[in-house]
């Protein structure tokens, strides 16, 4: 895609969509356990998302990472603020946190 493209892309995803998951594959097939984690979470509480699958481009992949210096995918994005990886989701969704976080952005 080329890396400002890809940027380009990142930053209209996140503001276009109240929920945003960068992940690796697709909610319906996911390829790694930590994105499936989040999807399940997500799933959960019927909540509508879009997901942006980043093992379909490279600059994607590093330009996420790149965007809110955050190290590792998957990434949630609520209202165009970045909540957390894989961890952080699974915390505030054990804690009860999560649900007015989505709630905000129906
Ligand atoms: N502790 C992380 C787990 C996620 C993680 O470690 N992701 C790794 C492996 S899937 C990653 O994204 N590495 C960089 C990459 O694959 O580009 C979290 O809370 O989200
Ligand atoms: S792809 Fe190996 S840990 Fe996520």
């Amino acid at each position: 895609m080329g890396e400002q493209e890809a940027l380009t892309q990142i930053k209209k995803d996140i503001e276009a969509n109240p929920v945003c998951l960068f992940m690796k594959g697709t909610p319906e097939s996911p390829q790694c356990g930590f994105s499936a984690q989040v999807v399940q979470i997500l799933n959960s509480y019927g909540v509508k998302y879009h997901a942006v699958n980043v093992l379909a481009d490279y600059d994607v992949r590093e330009g996420i990472k790149k965007y809110t210096n955050w190290p590792t995918i998957p990434q949630l994005y609520v209202k165009g603020k970045f909540i957390g990886g894989c961890d952080i989701t699974s915390e505030m969704h054990r804690k009860g946190q999560l649900a007015p976080v989505l709630e905000a952005a129906k």
